[in-house]
Order: C-alpha cells, then structure tokens, then sequence
C-alpha cells in the first residue's frame, strides 16, 4: 500500500475549520524537496534542466524527465546548463566519433575516459550527469547505484543495449537512448564479408601463405549462389544481410516472430519458423538481440536440427550461441565453418577453443567499425544525449515512451495541468491510510486511438507521489514507481463533443478510499474529485467535489466553504491584503443561493501562519485549505 505522509506534512499547513491549528507553512516540504518549487514556476524558464529557454512548454516537459539531482540543485542562472550552475559532465567511456564529441562539448563538459575498471566507473559517475558507451562498458544497477540519481542518460553509441542494465536504469529514473540506425549498413556489410571470408576461406588461406605454405587444395572453398540463407532477426541488419545476400544469387529465408511479412516480401524473403529455417539452411546468419530469450538459443539441441554441415555467421550477439555447444558441433562436422564477430565474453578468453579452432573465423566485434558508421553513430548519440539532457523526449528511448515531438508539444499545456492536478489531490488526503487507488477521467472529443495519455499518467503520478515521498518520479519510472508504491492508477476516456482540433477538453483526478482534509472536496460516491481544463493555454482549477470553479493553477490555493452570503470574498480579501498577500484569481462555485459555496482563490505569496488563522476564524467559514501548486 502506498502510505500516505500527508498527515503529518500536511497538517501544519491546513486548517480545516475542527482544528484550526497553527501553521507554519510548506515551507518544510518545499525545502526537503526544491524541486517541488522550481517545477511550481510555470512560464519560468526551465531553471533545473539544460535547456536553455524560457518557455512554459519546455518547463512541463523537461520535468517529466528530472530525477533526483533536480531535487537537489539550487536556483540556477539562465546561463548554466546544469542544476550544479555549470554545464553537465558528460563521461564517454570509449572510443567515439569527433563529430559527436564536438557535438558535446557544445553542450556539457566531456570527459574522454576508455578501459574504466567496473569501480572506477563507479567512482566517476556520482558526477555524471550523461554517460556514452559502446558494447564493451558494463553499465550495472552498481553504477545507477554509485550515481545517487545524478545520472540522467545512458546513451549507446550502437543498437545492442544487453551492457545496461534497463531494469535499473528504469527504477533510478534513468533514460536510456541508442544510435538504432547509423551503424545498420556497417553491420550487414561485416557480415556479407564474414560470410564469403568463411566461404572461401580467405583469413585461413592468408594465415597460411603468411606462414610461408601455399595451400591450394586445403582451402577450395565452397560457392554461395544458389545456398539457402536462414536469416535469424528479420530487423534493420537482418533485412539489408538479406538484400545482399540475394545479390549473390542465394535463396533467402528468415525467422523473426516479430516481423511483418510484408516487410520481408518487399525483399523477396520468406518468413519461416525458427525449426524450418535451421533446417532447411546452407548458411545461418544471426541478427537477434541478446535477450532473456534469444541467450544461448543455439545449442545442443538446435545444432543438431541444423542441416549437417551448416555455416554459422554471428555478428548479433555472442551470447545467442552456446559457445561450448558450437565447438563440440564443429569438431562433429554438425557445423562446418563458423565466422563470429561477437562473443560470449569479450575479449574471448586467450585459450578459448572456439577462437582457436581451425574452422572458425572471427573478428574482434567489428561489425559497427567503419569510419562512415562511427562518424553517423557519434552524432545520432550525441543529438540524442543532449535531447534527454534538455528534457526532450528521445526518438531512440530504449526505456521510456517515445512520443513524437508534435505530441509532446500539443500536449505542453495538458502535462503541467496533469501533475499539478496530481499534486492537489494528493494534498487533499488528509494523513493515516494510504492512497491505493487513482482514477484519471480525460474527456475528449478525439477517438481513443488518438489520445496518447502515458506522458499525462506519468506527471499526474509525478504529482501525487512526489509531494509525500523521497522518490523522484519522471516519464521512465513513473509507471515502476507507482506500482513499487502499490498505487494503482486507472484511465478512462470519456468521448465528448468539443472541438478536435484541442487533444483534450479537461482531466480529472479521483482518490478512492481515502478521507480528505477538505470534505467539499469529496463527491456523493466518496471519491475525492478535481477536475481541470486547460485554457488560454494556462492550466486551470475548474471542479472540486461538485463545486465548480475557475482558477488558474499558479502560485498557491486556498479552499474554503462557507454559507453563501454577502461579503466572504472582501473579507477574505482583506485578511490577505493586511498580510501582504496578493490575489491572482478569485471564483466561487456555489450548490444554490444562500447555501453552500466554495471559494477558491489564487494568491502569489504563501500567506502566514497569522493570516491563514485569521481566514480560519471567521465565522462563516467551514472549512478551508492552504494548498501548495
Ligand atoms: N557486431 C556489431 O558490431 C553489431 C551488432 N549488432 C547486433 O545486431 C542486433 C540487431 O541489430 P538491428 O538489426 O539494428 O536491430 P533490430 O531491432 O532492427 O532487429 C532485431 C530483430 O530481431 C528480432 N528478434 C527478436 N527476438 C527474436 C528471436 N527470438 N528470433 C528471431 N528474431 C528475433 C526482432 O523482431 C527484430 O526484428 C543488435 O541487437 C545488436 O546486438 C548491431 C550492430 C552492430
Ligand atoms: O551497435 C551494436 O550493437 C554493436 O554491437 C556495435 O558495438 P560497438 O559500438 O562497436 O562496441
């Protein structure tokens, strides 16, 4: 159950009208959590990310992607990029490409340091706000750990993310981004020369003749025109190995169970299942990732379903193969030949069997080394890398949602009304038993299909778990951290008649189960419910229990119920301009004339703990709440 701290956080700040009790202020929570303050500041620059601008949209965005080092940091000038009023350290843990590094360094201080021990890596990243790697860094939940919430991204420069650890990186709130597509073409070339090196034996051949022989019969080789190809992963490599291989004249098949078979008939391949396409293959070529499922999928029991004298090329991942299994399918003639690229363990250790066998041909995991690919891979990260540092959601998000910039840009104004709807709620139980269950009602007059809420769900969890916890929730571990906290959000989408062309016409946020500090606040069914729109592209308060209201949701708030009658609002007034209090917004949602009314009223300073008693002792006033946006 996610046990709600707002009892004793919040008591100090609100007074319903049976206890009246002193206040101090949030204050408290504000200072525990400076994070909570700056994400208040709607319209101010983004003052605890990178970026740079000072647009309201950036500012709802970019906080969907802060993590702990935000909590942290202190005001920041417009000019730093980073929440330590300097520019992020970005650490590039191997080798990669100038273009990319210049990239960088435009943005953040870059630290070049190769062949890091796993515990100096550790020791480093606690000053890390972004970290680059390629296959050979392992980024373990130890490193997320060592970084204590600095580190926002992890960038692969390269596909192939079995090195990070995502299931760490997403409980930590860490982005994880790759470089998907420079390196494609690199990688199907390595392996079309992997697999006619091995064909003709060309490294044995050239070893030989480097040794003084010269060994024509030993290396007649054999032909690839006309051999059937099995294709293993029908992706972005798997695909252009096919092309290629059919312009040498074989006959291609693949596997893949995720592939659209219209997508391997644009190619002229056939899609086959796994047992059909190791049966049937002269040559089998691995483009899989290394996963759960795919580790060591070729075995003992897979080899032996493979046509007897099979070809083995492998520049996917060496951990698909069983490597001891491949050795003792080689000495049986099972495989003939095997050309890998990639290992188990790597660099392979120096007596490795399979290394040294006489019918294995290898590199050393060149299949992304070109110069053309590593220049396009350097930059691909790097862009993506100063994204994520800029709040931005990434295109190549390995760990989060990836939202099309136009979505996230009409959903800007939306998002900041999600979490602060979100934090409002929240602070609308009062302490004791926890909040188990979130409802979140989107009324909109587009199609289900046409309203992506993941961002929206993940600030409104933002905004109700953030307040009364330690945890940092953004856009990657939103859903996690919900969950870990056993509070289960709900979504339902109501269809109305409002005008398509805006994504949604209002939000509301539902807390079952609990008790409230401010019992206007709860509808008939018991459920505390708020309710907001968003307008002239300001998020506004418009319902609160079954009070409608019209207030913008900036600076802080103050419910109150009273009997509706003359002069509340001057009164109320009045105590707050005797404090120094300045009203922003003012409205008032009544049941009927005469009887009962909420006020809700917006004010820019948070009002002492003498005004806040002084609104509490007036008679007419029921019941009233302080609430910090
Ligand atoms: N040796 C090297 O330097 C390089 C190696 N790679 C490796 O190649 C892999 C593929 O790269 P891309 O084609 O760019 O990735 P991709 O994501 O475009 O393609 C991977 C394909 O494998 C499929 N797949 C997943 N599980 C499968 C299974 N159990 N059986 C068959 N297919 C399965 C997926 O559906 C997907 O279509 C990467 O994961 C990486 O490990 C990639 C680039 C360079
Ligand atoms: O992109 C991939 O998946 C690769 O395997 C390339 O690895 P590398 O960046 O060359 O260490």
């Amino acid at each position: 159950m996610f046990q709600s701290m707002a009892s004793s956080t919040y008591t100090k700040a609100v007074f319903p009208s049976s206890t009246r009790s002193a206040s101090t202020s949030l204050a408290s929570l504000t200072t525990k959590n400076p994070f909570l303050r700056v994400s208040s500041l709607s319209g101010s620059r983004c003052a605890s990310c990178y970026c740079q601008r000072a647009c309201a949209s950036v500012v709802n965005v970019t906080s969907v992607l802060k993590t702990a080092d935000s909590k942290s940091s202190s005001a920041t000038s417009s000019k730093d990029l980073s929440p330590h009023g300097s520019k992020p350290t970005i650490l590039v843990s191997e080798k990669l490409g100038e273009a990319g590094l210049q990239l960088l360094r435009e943005v953040g201080e870059v630290e070049c340091a190769y062949d890091l021990s796993p515990e100096q890596l550790c020791n480093k990243i606690s000053s890390c706000d972004a970290l680059i790697v390629r296959s050979a860094t392992k980024v373990t939940r130890q490193v997320f750990e060592a970084s204590k919430g600095r580190l926002k991204v992890v960038g692969r420069a390269g596909v192939g993310i079995d090195n990070v650890d995502l299931q760490a990186a997403t409980e930590y709130g860490c982005l994880v981004v790759n470089a998907p597509t420079a390196n494609t073409i690199a990688a199907a070339e390595h392996g079309i020369a992997l697999l006619a090196a091995m064909a003709r034996n060309v490294a044995q051949a050239d070893a030989s003749i480097k040794a003084g022989k010269w060994q024509r019969n030993k290396y007649v080789g054999v032909s690839m025109v006309g051999k059937t190809l099995a294709v293993m992963g029908f992706g972005k490599v798997g695909s252009e190995v096919a092309r290629r291989a059919k312009g040498l004249g074989m006959n291609v098949i693949a596997h893949d169970p995720y592939a659209p078979a219209d997508r391997a008939r644009a190619v002229g391949v056939e899609l086959v299942s796994f047992e059909n396409a190791i049966a049937a293959a002269d040559f089998i070529s691995l483009h899989m990732p290394l996963t759960a499922t795919t580790k060591k999928i070729f075995n003992d029991a897979t080899f032996a379903k493979m046509k007897k004298g099979v070809r083995i090329i492998n520049v996917a991942r060496g951990g698909v193969i069983d490597e001891d299994a491949l050795v003792k399918a080689l000495d049986a003639g099972t495989v003939a030949q095997a050309a890998l690229d990639v290992f188990a363990e790597e660099p392979p250790p120096k007596d490795s069997k399979l290394v040294k066998h006489e019918n294995v041909t290898v590199t050393p995991h060149l299949g992304a080394s070109t110069k053309e690919a590593q220049e396009g891979v350097a930059i691909e990260i790097a862009e993506a890398v100063v994204g994520a540092l800029r709040g931005e959601l990434s295109a190549t998000a390995v760990n989060a949602p990836m939202v099309a910039p136009e979505v996230v840009s009409e959903l800007a104004p939306y998002v900041l009304l999600a979490e602060k709807l979100g934090r409002l709620a929240v602070q609308l139980v009062s302490g004791g038993k926890g909040i188990k269950a979130v409802k979140v009602v989107y009324r909109s007059a587009r199609g289900h299909d046409d309203l992506d809420t993941r961002l929206l769900r993940a600030m409104i969890t933002k905004g109700i778990i953030e307040p009364i916890s330690n945890s940092i929730v953004n856009i990657v571990n939103a859903d996690f951290t919900a969950k870990e906290k056993g509070l289960r959000i709900s979504e339902e989408r109501i269809v109305v008649d409002s005008s398509p062309e805006l994504p949604l016409d209002s939000i509301q946020v539902q807390i079952s189960n609990v008790e409230s500090k401010f019992a206007s606040a709860v509808k008939v069914n018991g459920e505390i419910s708020i309710e907001g729109k968003v307008k002239d592209g300001m998020p506004h308060l418009t319902c609160v229990g079954s009070f409608g209201v019209d207030v913008s949701l900036e600076g802080n708030l103050i419910l109150c119920r009273q009997i509706d009658q003359p002069g509340m609002i001057g009164r109320v007034g009045n105590i707050l301009a005797d404090h120094n209090v300045n009203v922003s917004f003012m409205s008032v949602g009544r049941t009927s004339r005469g009887k009962m009314a909420i006020m809700a009223i917006g004010v820019d300073e948070e009002p002492n703990k003498v005004a806040l008693e002084n609104i509490g002792s007036v008679s007419a006033i029921e019941e009233f709440v302080f609430l910090k946006l």
